[in-house]
């Protein structure tokens, strides 16, 4: 018998969608004046003298409205609920301190929800019935935690209930995690956005049956890839007597898999039910398993969920209609061999995906190589159309493999490490990259690492880079040359970037939601207004309040709303900052070591809501003291350069070559270990 469509509520639709201006709560006093500074012993030991530039003018107005280059991320509004297990508080901290917003045990969530700042309520499960009573839905985000470590699973009814469900172990990885979590489902982090307009972008198509497998070779599985897809109908759940197991694995199982899959990859997930007629495991009899299960991915928080064009159109529907911040992947197989790309057939099959799918993908098994013609000249009708779907459409078969190079929209790749291949024909990322390149659509590109290049954007001529970035414009600075694709005049022409602000902003969101950072206070040291102006341009991406310079005064386009530090005077005045960056030249490293003292986040002085968080350290070379040291006992979270150049690294690949090179394997790569 089929399941009745579950009763949803739209709650989580209208709060993540309608985000009200930020204002920090009233119980955070983070971002106003923090008197816990003066009270301080280790003010009399700061050297700021040592390093600030002598004609500064003094600390002004903490008040000034900083210039933005970038919109600020959003900021949820509302009531964001942690529902959790007995003895599982822990996490509702750790949601609090990721979103940087003060936390309650309040359980009348009908008096929060009417409150106009972001709070984390935690409320325990089996009082959350209770708490619900009189409350206004629309005003609160509902997220289910669950820790899988004793191998259970959360009530279904309690799922059911919630907007949103996290499932974790408390591994190292929790907290990143969590912040992946939070961002995507927040509406803090799209990272679709970045990706449809990528020049190219491949997924690739795990066929494990058990995640765990796949986890030692999971970042060079990965290379060349911008997203990774888990064939749940391909997971097989082990049973307890070893018998065989049945063909659908249960929602337990794929949450813990996908909670695995999740810790070990920082790229987007593509959640997969495949049918049995379209080469998958899942049986047709009964369409409700399908939307059990995309539903449930849904509240997961998975980035891309495929939802097959054979599944009712109710079911369609419903799941566009809750899918939150998630992408509709609509996707379409024809095995009949008896497929045409230039019938009316097809126009129909892309119009009727295109209702509700943000990414259409139709598949077909072909025998001859003038089917990928025929898709060709599909494509080019589907992009004269203009806006609409992205199309992503490949043939399957030998004959269908030229397609697969052609096709530019999240090409399914395969990989030799993986068990199978997902689907008959299918490509490595190497094997497309070396078709593409013998078409003359790769070509060779050498590569130049030049030493300490530093190019201003006035100092380039522009007879050789003719474009510069509007972020290196701001910044100051060009690290990185890349190739543009040729334009109409066919000569490709250089363009001026800057990878750098986007590994420091990387670095920044990986355990905090970029919203966490808005309208709090910085600090940056650093010998130069150069050293610093990345750093600089990041925060302001992230939309910090008042930043505080150290060590030199700004006179570039990032300059206005810097506030120099003068005196030991100007660190007294001085609200608590959210995050210290130093970029001070080695030699004088360990001028920032008094500041993290200071202000440490772990003392008794400063309550938890006022505390520092994030200290990051761009210093290269051999340096003096120990301030990373220093921050992580005085309670910050630190981040070396280490971490930054891994995802400068990552987004220098991109730029240079178009090609994704996730940061697990850059870290791996360059000889680190990532714990
Ligand atoms: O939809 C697709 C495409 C695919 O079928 C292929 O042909 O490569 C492989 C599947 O895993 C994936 O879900």
């Amino acid at each position: 018998m089929a399941t009745p469509l579950l009763d949803e509520t739209p709650a989580v639709e209208t709060a993540l969608k309608d985000p009200g201006p930020h204002s920090a709560s009233t119980n955070n006093s983070s971002t106003g004046p923090s008197t816990s500074t003066s009270a301080s012993s280790g003010t009399s030991a700061l050297n700021i003298a040592a390093i600030v530039s002598n004609n500064a003018p003094a600390v002004a107005s903490p008040n000034h409205v900083a210039p933005s280059v970038i919109p600020p991320p959003e900021t949820p509004s509302g009531t964001i609920v942690i529902v959790f297990g007995a003895g599982m508080e822990s996490i509702v901290h750790m949601v609090a301190e990721v979103l940087g917003k003060p936390w309650t045990t309040e359980t009348s969530l009908a008096t929060l929800a009417r409150a106009t700042d972001v709070v984390v309520a935690g409320v325990l499960a089996h009082d959350l019935d209770r708490s619900l009573e009189g409350c206004d839905r629309s005003s609160i985000v509902l997220i289910n935690t669950h820790c899988v470590e004793d191998g259970t699973a959360p009530e279904d009814a309690l799922t059911e209930t919630c907007d949103y469900e996290f499932l974790y172990s408390r591994t190292p990885f929790l907290r990143r995690d969590l912040t992946r979590f939070l961002s995507l489902t927040l509406g803090q982090t799209r990272p679709h956005e970045d990706l449809r307009t990528k020049t190219r972008t491949n997924f690739i198509s795990t066929t494990f049956p058990d995640v765990h497998a796949a986890l030692s070779n999971l970042d060079i599985l990965s290379v060349g890839s911008d997203a990774v897809e888990i064939r749940v109908d391909l997971l097989v759940e082990p049973t307890v007597d070893g018998a065989a197991a049945g063909s659908v694995p249960s929602l337990k199982y794929v949450g813990q898999q996908l909670m695995l899959l999740r810790q070990h990859t920082e790229l987007p997930i593509i959640f997969t039910a495949r049918c049995t007629k379209e080469n998958g495991k899942f049986p047709m009899d009964d369409p409700m398993l399908f939307y059990k299960y995309l539903r449930r991915a849904i509240k997961w928080g998975v980035e891309y969920v495929d939802v097959e064009l054979w599944l009712p159109e109710e079911i369609r529907r419903r799941l566009s209609e809750v899918k939150g911040h998630s992408i509709i992947m609509s996707a379409f197989h024809d095995f009949s061999g008896t497929w045409k790309w230039t019938a009316p057939e097809a126009q129909r099959v892309f119009a009727e995906s295109a209702k509700y799918g943000d990414i259409v993908k139709m598949i077909a098994m072909v025998s001859t190589i003038e089917q990928n013609y025929e898709l060709e000249y599909f494509r080019s009708t589907i992009k004269a159309r203009g806006p609409g779907p992205l199309l992503s459409a490949v043939n399957m078969g030998q004959m269908g493999q030229l397609s697969r190079a052609l096709n530019t929209v999240f090409s399914p790749i395969t990989h030799p490490l993986l068990p199978m291949i997902a689907a008959p024909g299918q490509l490595t990322a190497a094997e497309i990259n070396e078709a593409l390149h013998i078409m003359g659509q790769l070509p060779k590109r050498d590569l130049y690492v030049i030493g300490s290049f530093r190019a201003t954007p006035h100092s380039i001529s522009t007879t050789y880079i003719p474009a510069i970035s509007d972020a290196a414009r701001a910044i100051g600075l060009v690290d990185t040359i890349a190739l543009a694709a040729p334009g109409e005049t066919g000569s490709a022409r250089f363009i001026g970037e800057n990878a750098a602000w986007k590994g420091i902003r990387a670095t920044l969101t990986r355990e905090y939601v970029p919203s966490a950072y808005r309208g709090r206070a910085a600090i940056i040291l650093a010998g130069s207004e150069i050293d610093a102006s990345a750093a600089i341009f990041a925060l302001r991406s992230l939309g910090v309040g008042s930043i505080y310079t150290v060590g030199f005064k700004a006179s570039g386009p990032l300059a206005a709303g810097l506030e120099p530090f003068t005196s030991i005077q100007s660190v007294k005045l001085v609200e608590q900052p959210f995050v210290i960056v130093s970029a001070l030249p080695p030699e004088k490293s360990l001028l920032v070591q008094p500041l993290l003292r200071h202000y440490r986040t772990n003392g008794r002085s400063s309550p938890p809501s006022t505390r520092g968080k994030v200290y990051l350290d761009l210093t290269s070379g051999p340096r003096k003291g120990d301030p990373l040291g220093v921050a992580s006992s005085a309670g910050w979270t630190a981040y070396g350069s280490e971490d930054v150049s891994a995802w400068t690294t990552v987004e220098t690949l991109r730029l240079l070559v178009g090609q994704n090179v996730p940061f697990d394997f850059v870290r791996m790569a360059s000889g680190r270990p990532l714990f």
